[in-house]
């Protein structure tokens, strides 16, 4: 991580995040009146080499934050570099396989260069894994050792840990530079979860590739991070080295992580019941809910978007300021 969040190494900046802010907008592209930005003011770097854990409760915004990276929101280009290119505006980054995303939609489609390839069908899984051109053999078979994966797999009849395993298999094959991963853990087996962690890490050390790792399970991760950051309620509350954070505590990882969900929540009730004894609603004020704005002729330029799957696409128009350069403005899922 760049000497700034504390860390040090004379390692490229390969992943910068500049004031970053982001709003969910609402079906009619805008965000919503008197909306929070669920990402406010986050800055961040990671350098190559970089394992960071990223933490925070339920609803925080680890995902919105990872999608981001991965190019799936869009965002100003200054706000976002990965690997000194804009995630959302550069597709090569991902279609490279340079930047690499797996969460939570894995669980249906997997990914792969920049296509999307349901995971359910009646294939078996050397189709899947050997049907990507262009991958290093000796890779590949690490991977397929790795995640124990059994060729004669029917991904359609395949347990939700194996068909996972084929997903992981298929989003690790292209050598990353970065890889953010959301949570993709879940289904996996304790020995084929230990073998992944170990695998990843020596990605990192031998490789220089970089990974940021959204997880509430701890299990098997004590060491594994360089850096821990936390964010709560979409801010960054704290970027360290593992090594700043050990000093910091003698607690393990998870009771320390414990210990800051436990002081913010129970500072959220003490905020909650001081605006209670003021006679203020106990939350902010709701936000009022998506609706359309803006004349006819605006609304139609809104719908425009780059070519990208129009059922899932979102307008992400930040502000009526940008609005005529907004066709690219798109929300990728
Ligand atoms: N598509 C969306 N539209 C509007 N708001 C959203 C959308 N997705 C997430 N949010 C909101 O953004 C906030 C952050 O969500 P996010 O999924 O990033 O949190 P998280 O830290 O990953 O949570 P978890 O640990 O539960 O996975 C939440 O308040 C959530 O309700």
């Amino acid at each position: 991580m760049a000497e700034q969040n504390g860390g040090g190494g004379g390692a490229a900046v390969v992943v910068e995040v500049n004031n970053l802010r982001f709003t969910y907008p609402g079906i009619d592209g805008h965000p919503p009146p008197g909306s929070k930005p669920i990402i406010d003011d986050l800055s961040l770097s990671l350098r190559a080499g970089d394992r960071c854990l990223l933490v925070g409760s339920n609803g925080a915004g680890k995902t919105t934050i990872l999608k981001i990276l991965g190019g799936k929101h869009m965002v100003e280009p200054e706000m976002v570099r990965v690997l000194g290119r804009s995630a959302f505006h550069d597709t090569a980054l991902t279609s490279s396989g340079d930047l690499s995303y797996l969460g939570g939609e894995w669980r249906r489609d997997v990914a792969f260069a920049g296509f999307e390839v349901t995971i359910q069908m009646d294939i078996s899984a050397q189709k899947m894994i050997y049907g990507v051109s262009g991958i290093d053999p000796g890779r590949r078979e690490e991977l397929i050792k790795v995640l124990d994966i059994d060729l004669s797999w029917r991904m359609h009849k395949a347990s939700d840990g194996q068909r996972r395993r084929v997903q992981i298999c298929m989003g690790l094959l292209r050598p990353f530079k970065v890889l953010l991963l959301d949570e993709i853990t879940i289904d996996l087996d304790v020995l084929a979860r230990a073998n992944l962690l170990r695998y990843l890490k020596k990605e990192c050390v031998e490789r220089g590739a970089t990974i940021i790792y959204a997880t509430h399970i701890f299990d098997g991760l004590e060491d594994w991070p360089s850096h821990i950051v936390y964010v709560a309620h979409g801010k960054l509350q704290l970027a360290l080295p593992l090594g700043k954070v050990k000093e910091m505590s003698n607690l393990s990882l998870m009771r320390t992580v414990e210990s800051w969900l436990r002081k913010e929540r129970d500072e959220d009730r003490k905020r909650r019941r001081e605006r209670q004894e003021n006679g203020l609603p106990e939350h902010d004020k709701p936000v009022e809910g998506s609706r359309v704005v803006g004349d006819p002729a605006r609304r139609a330029v809104q719908v425009m978007n780059n070519g990208w799957d129009a059922g899932r696409l979102h307008s992400t128009i930040a502000g009526e300021e940008n609005f005529f350069f907004s066709s690219n403005r798109v929300l990728r899922q």
